[in-house]
C-alpha cells in the first residue's frame, strides 16, 4: 500500500504531430501542496488536462492511477465523480449569473444533497470577499474575486483532489496571497491535496511541499522545499542552464 494519491507513468500528450509532453514520471501524496513550475509552452496545462480527462484519448500515451486505479482515457466527469476537479487557467466565471448561482453549479453533481447549505457557509467563510457579492453578477468581479470563485466552486464539487492551472495569473501580490492561504486551509482542514501550475518559481517555493519543474515538455527536476535551497538548481533545471541538468544540451 502507497500514500500516492495520484501516480504519473511514462506519460506522453501529442497534439497531432506536436509533442507536448514527454515521458512524464510523477507521484503526489495524499494532502500535498504539489506545484509544477515551467515557462510558456512546458507543458504544465496538457499534464493537468490529461489527468483531468480532459484530452482526447488519442493524444495521451502512458499510465495516470488515482487512488490505485487507472484513469487515463476514463470520461471527464467519472474522473470528476471519483473526486478530481480541474480549475483551468483564466477563471471561467458565468459572468451574468450572480455570485451564488456560479456557486451552486459546483453542487449539482453532489449526491449529499443535505451538506450544501453547510459546504457553501465554509466556502464563504474562506472567502469573505464572496459572501459580500453573492448577489453581484459574477462578471463584476475582480481578478481576484474570480479566482476565489472558481476554487470556491470547486470545493464544492465535493473535490479531493484540486489541479488548479496558473491561479496567479494577472493578481496582485497581495491578492494571491490571499488566493493561497485560502489553498492552504482547504489543504490542511479538509485534507485536500493540491496540484498547481504555476510559471514563477519564486512563488511556489513559499507555498509548495514538492516542486516540479516542466522544460520542453520534459520534466527536469522534482525537489521539496527542504532541498531547495536558495534555488539555484530549480532555476537551473527551468532555463536550462547548466550541465547539471543533464537534457538541457536537447533543448536549447
Ligand atoms: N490544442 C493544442 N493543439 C496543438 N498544440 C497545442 C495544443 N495545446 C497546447 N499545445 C502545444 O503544446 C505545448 C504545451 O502547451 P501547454 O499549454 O501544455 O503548456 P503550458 O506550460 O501550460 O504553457 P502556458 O504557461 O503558456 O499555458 C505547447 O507547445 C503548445 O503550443
Amino acid at each position: 500500500m502507497t500514500d500516492y494519491l495520484l501516480r504519473i507513468s511514462s506519460l506522453s500528450v501529442n497534439y497531432g504531430a506536436t509533442p507536448a509532453l514527454q515521458d512524464i514520471d510523477l507521484v503526489v501524496r495524499q494532502g500535498e501542496v504539489a506545484c509544477v513550475v515551467g515557462q510558456n509552452g512546458a507543458g504544465k496545462s496538457s499534464l493537468l488536462s490529461a489527468v483531468a480527462g480532459a484530452l482526447p484519448n488519442q493524444a495521451c500515451q502512458g499510465q495516470v492511477e488515482y487512488q490505485g486505479k487507472s484513469i487515463l482515457g476514463r470520461k471527464a466527469e467519472d474522473i470528476a465523480r471519483m473526486g478530481i476537479s480541474l480549475v483551468p487557467e483564466g477563471r471561467h466565471v458565468f459572468s451574468d449569473m450572480t455570485v451564488k448561482e456560479n456557486l451552486l453549479i459546483g453542487t449539482y453533481m453532489r449526491r449529499d444533497r443535505r451538506n450544501v447549505k453547510q459546504e457553501i457557509e465554509t466556502v464563504l467563510e474562506l472567502f469573505p470577499r464572496l459572501r459580500e457579492r453573492l448577489a453581484f453578477p459574477a462578471g463584476l468581479l475582480s481578478g481576484g474575486e474570480q479566482q476565489m470563485l472558481v476554487i470556491g466552486r470547486s470545493v464544492l464539487t465535493n473535490t479531493k483532489f484540486m489541479l488548479i492551472d496558473e491561479p496567479s495569473l494577472g493578481l496582485a501580490p497581495l491578492v494571491i496571497d490571499n488566493v493561497y492561504q485560502a489553498l492552504l486551509a482547504l489543504r490542511n482542514e479538509r485534507g485536500l491535496t493540491l496540484l498547481i501550475n504555476e510559471q514563477s518559481s519564486n512563488r511556489v517555493m513559499k507555498y509548495a511541499d514538492t516542486i516540479h519543474v516542466l522544460r520542453g515538455g520534459r520534466k527536469r527536476l522534482t525537489t521539496t522545499v527542504q532541498e531547495v535551497g536558495n534555488g539555484e538548481t530549480l532555476k537551473a533545471a527551468y532555463f536550462g542552464l547548466t550541465k547539471t541538468d543533464e537534457t538541457a544540451a536537447e533543448v536549447m
